[in-house]
Protein backbone atom coordinates (compact mmCIF):
# COMPACT_ATOMS: atom_id res chain seq x y z
CA UNK A 1 0.00 0.00 0.00
CA UNK A 2 1.14 3.13 -1.07
CA UNK A 3 1.69 5.62 2.00
CA UNK A 4 -0.91 8.44 2.16
CA UNK A 5 0.52 12.04 2.20
CA UNK A 6 -1.38 14.94 2.78
CA UNK A 7 0.38 18.16 1.60
CA UNK A 8 -0.44 21.91 2.93
CA UNK A 9 0.35 25.08 1.23
CA UNK A 10 -0.17 28.70 0.82
CA UNK A 11 1.06 29.51 -2.78
CA UNK A 12 2.78 28.78 -5.93
CA UNK A 13 2.91 24.85 -5.11
CA UNK A 14 5.92 23.95 -6.81
CA UNK A 15 6.96 21.58 -4.49
CA UNK A 16 3.60 19.69 -3.93
CA UNK A 17 3.97 19.42 -8.11
CA UNK A 18 7.12 17.79 -7.64
CA UNK A 19 5.59 15.27 -5.04
CA UNK A 20 2.22 14.73 -7.71
CA UNK A 21 4.91 14.23 -10.18
CA UNK A 22 6.41 11.87 -8.52
CA UNK A 23 3.55 9.67 -7.15
CA UNK A 24 2.39 8.94 -10.80
CA UNK A 25 5.17 6.10 -10.36
CA UNK A 26 3.65 3.22 -8.41
CA UNK A 27 7.23 2.06 -7.46
CA UNK A 28 7.34 5.70 -5.47
CA UNK A 29 5.54 4.31 -2.66
CA UNK A 30 3.05 7.12 -1.99
CA UNK A 31 -0.05 9.02 -2.95
CA UNK A 32 -1.01 12.54 -2.42
CA UNK A 33 -4.91 12.03 -0.95
CA UNK A 34 -5.08 15.57 0.02
CA UNK A 35 -4.02 18.91 -0.71
CA UNK A 36 -5.05 21.75 1.99
CA UNK A 37 -4.41 25.59 2.50
CA UNK A 38 -4.73 28.59 4.28
CA UNK A 39 -5.91 30.58 1.39
CA UNK A 40 -8.38 30.33 -1.58
CA UNK A 41 -7.29 31.15 -4.70
CA UNK A 42 -3.58 29.92 -4.71
CA UNK A 43 -2.01 27.99 -7.28
CA UNK A 44 -0.80 25.35 -4.92
CA UNK A 45 -4.94 24.13 -4.92
CA UNK A 46 -5.28 24.30 -8.80
CA UNK A 47 -2.62 22.54 -9.18
CA UNK A 48 -4.04 19.62 -6.71
CA UNK A 49 -7.83 20.17 -8.94
CA UNK A 50 -5.91 19.34 -12.07
CA UNK A 51 -4.44 16.32 -10.40
CA UNK A 52 -7.53 14.89 -9.28
CA UNK A 53 -7.02 15.46 -5.69
CA UNK A 54 -9.85 16.38 -3.19
CA UNK A 55 -8.79 19.76 -1.17
CA UNK A 56 -9.95 22.07 1.61
CA UNK A 57 -9.57 25.48 2.49
CA UNK A 58 -8.94 26.64 6.34
CA UNK A 59 -8.48 30.50 6.75
CA UNK A 60 -7.88 31.28 10.38
CA UNK A 61 -10.09 34.48 9.89
CA UNK A 62 -12.99 31.66 9.67
CA UNK A 63 -12.34 30.77 13.15
CA UNK A 64 -12.95 31.92 16.75
CA UNK A 65 -9.33 32.06 17.51
CA UNK A 66 -6.10 30.48 16.76
CA UNK A 67 -6.37 27.33 18.82
CA UNK A 68 -10.16 26.68 16.76
CA UNK A 69 -8.04 27.05 13.61
CA UNK A 70 -5.65 24.52 14.57
CA UNK A 71 -7.83 22.24 15.54
CA UNK A 72 -10.18 22.14 12.60
CA UNK A 73 -6.92 22.61 10.40
CA UNK A 74 -6.27 19.10 12.60
CA UNK A 75 -9.61 17.53 11.75
CA UNK A 76 -9.47 18.36 7.97
CA UNK A 77 -6.43 16.88 7.66
CA UNK A 78 -7.29 14.10 9.81
CA UNK A 79 -10.51 13.22 7.65
CA UNK A 80 -7.82 11.98 5.13
CA UNK A 81 -5.70 9.50 7.16
CA UNK A 82 -2.42 10.37 6.38
CA UNK A 83 0.41 8.46 7.31
CA UNK A 84 3.01 11.91 6.52
CA UNK A 85 1.74 15.30 6.44
CA UNK A 86 4.04 17.47 4.31
CA UNK A 87 4.26 21.58 4.66
CA UNK A 88 5.20 22.67 1.59
CA UNK A 89 5.66 26.59 1.67
CA UNK A 90 2.78 26.64 4.06
CA UNK A 91 3.04 30.08 6.33
CA UNK A 92 1.02 29.21 8.83
CA UNK A 93 2.52 27.96 12.21
CA UNK A 94 1.05 24.94 13.37
CA UNK A 95 -0.09 24.65 17.31
CA UNK A 96 -0.61 22.19 19.93
CA UNK A 97 -3.66 20.35 18.39
CA UNK A 98 -2.16 19.81 15.22
CA UNK A 99 0.35 18.44 16.73
CA UNK A 100 -0.80 16.57 19.15
CA UNK A 101 -2.01 14.21 16.40
CA UNK A 102 0.22 14.26 13.73
CA UNK A 103 3.35 15.44 15.68
CA UNK A 104 6.53 13.06 14.67
CA UNK A 105 4.88 12.41 11.18
CA UNK A 106 4.47 15.60 9.88
CA UNK A 107 7.80 17.19 7.38
CA UNK A 108 8.29 20.61 6.47
CA UNK A 109 10.51 22.11 3.70
CA UNK A 110 12.93 24.98 4.36
CA UNK A 111 14.57 27.70 1.97
CA UNK A 112 17.79 27.50 4.36
CA UNK A 113 19.86 25.21 5.92
CA UNK A 114 18.78 24.82 9.34
CA UNK A 115 19.58 26.49 12.05
CA UNK A 116 20.52 29.36 10.34
CA UNK A 117 17.50 31.85 8.86
CA UNK A 118 14.52 30.33 10.43
CA UNK A 119 11.45 31.85 9.61
CA UNK A 120 9.04 32.99 6.45
CA UNK A 121 12.24 34.87 4.46
CA UNK A 122 15.29 32.47 4.52
CA UNK A 123 16.53 33.12 1.26
CA UNK A 124 16.81 37.62 1.97
CA UNK A 125 18.56 36.67 5.30
CA UNK A 126 21.10 34.32 3.90
CA UNK A 127 21.35 37.25 1.05
CA UNK A 128 21.60 40.28 3.63
CA UNK A 129 24.17 38.00 5.96
CA UNK A 130 26.63 37.76 3.15
CA UNK A 131 26.69 33.71 3.33
CA UNK A 132 28.25 32.01 0.34
CA UNK A 133 26.64 28.66 1.00
CA UNK A 134 23.12 28.58 1.44
CA UNK A 135 20.49 25.31 1.00
CA UNK A 136 17.42 23.70 2.03
CA UNK A 137 16.14 21.64 5.06
CA UNK A 138 13.68 19.05 5.28
CA UNK A 139 12.75 18.95 9.32
CA UNK A 140 10.35 16.83 11.48
CA UNK A 141 8.30 19.98 13.07
CA UNK A 142 7.46 21.24 16.37
CA UNK A 143 6.53 23.40 18.62
CA UNK A 144 9.20 26.04 17.47
CA UNK A 145 10.21 27.75 14.55
CA UNK A 146 12.02 26.04 12.07
CA UNK A 147 14.02 23.53 15.20
CA UNK A 148 12.78 20.43 14.39
CA UNK A 149 15.50 16.99 14.11
CA UNK A 150 16.29 17.41 10.34
CA UNK A 151 15.47 14.87 8.09
CA UNK A 152 17.46 15.66 5.05
CA UNK A 153 19.56 19.27 3.92
CA UNK A 154 21.37 20.15 0.34
CA UNK A 155 23.85 23.11 -0.13
CA UNK A 156 23.30 25.94 -2.44
CA UNK A 157 25.81 28.48 -4.04
CA UNK A 158 25.15 32.17 -3.64
CA UNK A 159 26.37 33.36 -6.44
CA UNK A 160 27.71 37.67 -6.22
CA UNK A 161 25.25 38.86 -8.98
CA UNK A 162 21.98 37.04 -7.05
CA UNK A 163 18.92 38.53 -5.89
CA UNK A 164 16.84 37.28 -3.39
CA UNK A 165 13.99 36.00 -6.47
CA UNK A 166 17.16 34.30 -8.26
CA UNK A 167 19.00 32.99 -4.90
CA UNK A 168 15.23 31.57 -4.02
CA UNK A 169 14.67 29.81 -7.52
CA UNK A 170 18.21 27.66 -7.16
CA UNK A 171 17.07 26.96 -4.13
CA UNK A 172 13.66 25.86 -5.40
CA UNK A 173 15.57 23.11 -8.18
CA UNK A 174 17.47 21.86 -4.90
CA UNK A 175 14.52 21.68 -2.73
CA UNK A 176 12.40 19.77 -4.78
CA UNK A 177 14.63 17.34 -5.53
CA UNK A 178 15.28 16.82 -1.62
CA UNK A 179 11.84 17.16 -0.91
CA UNK A 180 10.82 13.83 -3.25
CA UNK A 181 13.93 11.73 -2.23
CA UNK A 182 13.48 12.21 1.37
CA UNK A 183 9.71 11.57 1.23
CA UNK A 184 9.90 8.90 -1.03
CA UNK A 185 12.17 6.96 1.42
CA UNK A 186 10.67 8.03 4.51
CA UNK A 187 7.43 6.45 2.67
CA UNK A 188 8.87 3.16 1.24
CA UNK A 189 11.55 2.17 4.20
CA UNK A 190 10.46 4.31 7.07
CA UNK A 191 11.92 6.13 9.19
CA UNK A 192 12.77 7.13 13.48
CA UNK A 193 13.44 9.88 15.68
CA UNK A 194 16.16 9.85 18.38
CA UNK A 195 17.16 12.69 20.15
CA UNK A 196 17.79 15.30 17.95
CA UNK A 197 18.81 12.48 14.98
CA UNK A 198 16.87 11.02 12.02
CA UNK A 199 17.17 7.97 10.88
CA UNK A 200 15.97 6.55 7.06
CA UNK A 201 15.51 3.07 6.26
CA UNK A 202 14.31 2.21 10.02
CA UNK A 203 11.64 -0.47 8.95
CA UNK A 204 11.99 -3.62 8.80
CA UNK A 205 13.70 -5.60 6.16
CA UNK A 206 14.57 -2.02 4.44
N1 LIG B 1 4.88 24.52 14.53
C1 LIG B 1 5.50 24.80 13.37
N2 LIG B 1 4.76 25.15 12.29
C2 LIG B 1 5.39 25.38 11.10
C3 LIG B 1 6.80 25.33 11.01
C4 LIG B 1 7.53 24.96 12.16
O1 LIG B 1 8.79 24.86 12.14
N3 LIG B 1 6.86 24.68 13.30
N4 LIG B 1 7.42 25.68 9.82
C5 LIG B 1 6.54 26.49 8.97
C6 LIG B 1 7.07 27.19 7.80
N5 LIG B 1 7.73 28.45 8.18
C7 LIG B 1 9.00 28.57 7.73
O2 LIG B 1 9.71 27.61 7.57
C8 LIG B 1 7.02 29.51 8.77
C9 LIG B 1 5.75 29.78 8.36
C10 LIG B 1 5.02 30.83 8.93
C11 LIG B 1 5.56 31.61 9.92
C12 LIG B 1 4.72 32.69 10.51
O3 LIG B 1 5.16 33.40 11.39
N6 LIG B 1 3.47 32.78 10.00
C13 LIG B 1 2.46 33.69 10.49
C14 LIG B 1 1.50 34.13 9.39
C15 LIG B 1 2.12 34.68 8.18
C16 LIG B 1 1.17 34.66 6.97
O4 LIG B 1 0.04 34.20 7.06
O5 LIG B 1 1.60 35.11 5.89
C17 LIG B 1 1.56 32.93 11.47
O6 LIG B 1 1.61 31.70 11.50
O7 LIG B 1 0.78 33.63 12.13
C18 LIG B 1 6.84 31.34 10.35
C19 LIG B 1 7.57 30.29 9.77
C20 LIG B 1 5.27 25.77 8.71
N7 LIG B 1 4.65 25.71 10.00
N1 LIG C 1 9.27 29.32 5.94
C1 LIG C 1 8.53 28.65 4.93
C2 LIG C 1 9.10 28.94 3.57
O1 LIG C 1 9.81 29.89 3.36
N2 LIG C 1 8.76 28.06 2.65
C3 LIG C 1 9.24 28.11 1.31
O2 LIG C 1 8.30 28.63 0.42
C4 LIG C 1 8.57 28.10 -0.89
C5 LIG C 1 7.30 27.56 -1.45
O3 LIG C 1 7.43 27.29 -2.81
P1 LIG C 1 6.31 26.49 -3.59
O4 LIG C 1 4.97 27.07 -3.16
O5 LIG C 1 6.60 26.78 -5.02
O6 LIG C 1 6.46 25.06 -3.25
C6 LIG C 1 9.62 27.01 -0.70
O7 LIG C 1 10.92 27.48 -1.01
C7 LIG C 1 9.51 26.73 0.79
O8 LIG C 1 10.66 26.20 1.36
Amino acid sequence: MPARLVVLVSGSGTNLQALLDACTDPAYGAEVVAVGADRDGIEGLARAERAGVPTFVERVGDHDDRAAWDAALSEAVAAHEPDLVVLAGFMKLVGPAFLGRFGGRTVNTHPALSPSFPGMSGPADALAYGVKVTGCTLFVVDEGVDTGQIVAQVAVPVEDDDDVASLHERIKTAERAMLVDAVGVMARDGFSVEGRRVRLGSRPGS
